[in-house]
């Protein structure tokens, strides 16, 4: 045998053990706005969604959109603005929101993905009744001994259930779910919530082995820009304090924070401009990213 044919078959040797751990069962991929704005890239990642379903895993997709809801918004002349990494949403960006991420951004992964040979389904958080939501309350305080005021962020939602029997029967089926972070209130008012929180939640609720959110940044970085290979919820604490993690970064580790409480072995913010991120992240021994742990 040659060195390069005895190569390749040592790294297809590699993901052997991975394929077995993960066989069956659920991966959770958070996929950022942020990471899908190249086509190479884009269509790396649909064919590895691909293949992890063609060797048994079971991956549902989340997505985000957020740069993208921003170019249509900054068309029809709106600006946006956030707080705490989430975006200040009224009546008029409802509506954007829900073109944006429902429509363009959530069938442009379908159509990605079946053109790599896989069968996505395309839903929002209104399907089947999914994701249900109510307003978030956001309060804050100016200083320590002030008294906290209530932030108010229009439509933007908190998740209070998740109904994922739809995604059960896709999953138990040759379909990969790919879910847009658009909740439904009780009373039928939309609501805007942030992906990462969505992409936790999801996690928790279907008892995913693994939950990925992929980016545009190696991973968390330290103060002097250097990744930060494992986490543990204390670290966590500790860099929002001193104002190491901050916007785009806070719901992601949040989320991962939650989805750890609730019994997640691990969440892992990783680099989704590495071409192949998703398998060298599942099944290889190398990481791409950074790994928050209990
Ligand atoms: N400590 C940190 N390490 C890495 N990124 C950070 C950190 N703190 C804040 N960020 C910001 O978080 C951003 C990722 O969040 P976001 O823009 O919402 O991405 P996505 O669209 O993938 O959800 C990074 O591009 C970076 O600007
Ligand atoms: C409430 C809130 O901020 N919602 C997000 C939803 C999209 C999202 O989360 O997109 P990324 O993952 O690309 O950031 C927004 O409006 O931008």
């Amino acid at each position: 045998m040659s060195s390069k044919s005895h190569d390749t078959a040592s790294i297809l040797m590699e993901a052997l053990p991975y394929i077995q751990k993960y066989s069956g069962k659920t991966i959770v991929v958070k996929y950022g706005g942020n990471a899908m704005t190249d086509p190479a890239l884009q269509q790396s990642f649909a064919r590895d969604i691909v293949l992890l379903k063609q060797v048994g895993i079971n991956p549902v997709v989340i997505h985000g959109g957020g740069p993208q809801i921003g170019n249509l918004l900054k068309q029809i002349g709106k600006e946006s603005h956030f707080v705490d990494g989430m975006r200040v949403t009224d009546a008029e960006t409802m509506d954007v929101v829900q073109m944006v991420l429902g429509g363009l951004v959530n069938k442009q992964i379908v159509n990605m993905i079946n053109q790599a040979g896989g069968r996505a389904i395309g839903l929002t958080g209104k399907d089947g009744n999914m994701i249900i939501a109510r307003k978030l309350v956001l309060e804050r305080k100016a200083a320590e001994n002030q008294p906290s005021e209530i932030i108010d962020l229009g439509h933007v939602g908190e998740v209070t259930e998740i109904d994922a029997s739809v995604v059960r029967m896709l999953e138990e089926d040759r379909f990969i779910p790919v879910i847009a972070p658009i909740g439904v209130g009780r009373d039928g008012t939309s609501y805007n919530i942030n992906a990462d929180i969505v992409a936790g939640k999801m996690a928790e609720v279907l008892n995913a082995e693994r939950l990925l959110l992929l980016t545009n940044t190696p991973g968390v970085l330290d103060k002097q820009g250097v990744l930060i290979e494992t986490l543990s919820q204390a670290d966590i604490q500790n860099l929002i304090a001193d104002g190491t993690i901050q916007g785009g970064m806070l719901p992601k580790l949040a989320c991962a924070t939650d989805a750890i409480s609730a019994g997640a072995k691990s969440a892992s913010i990783i680099d989704g401009r590495v071409p192949h991120a998703l398998l060298l992240e599942l099944l290889t021994d190398q990481g791409v990213g950074t790994m928050v742990t209990p």
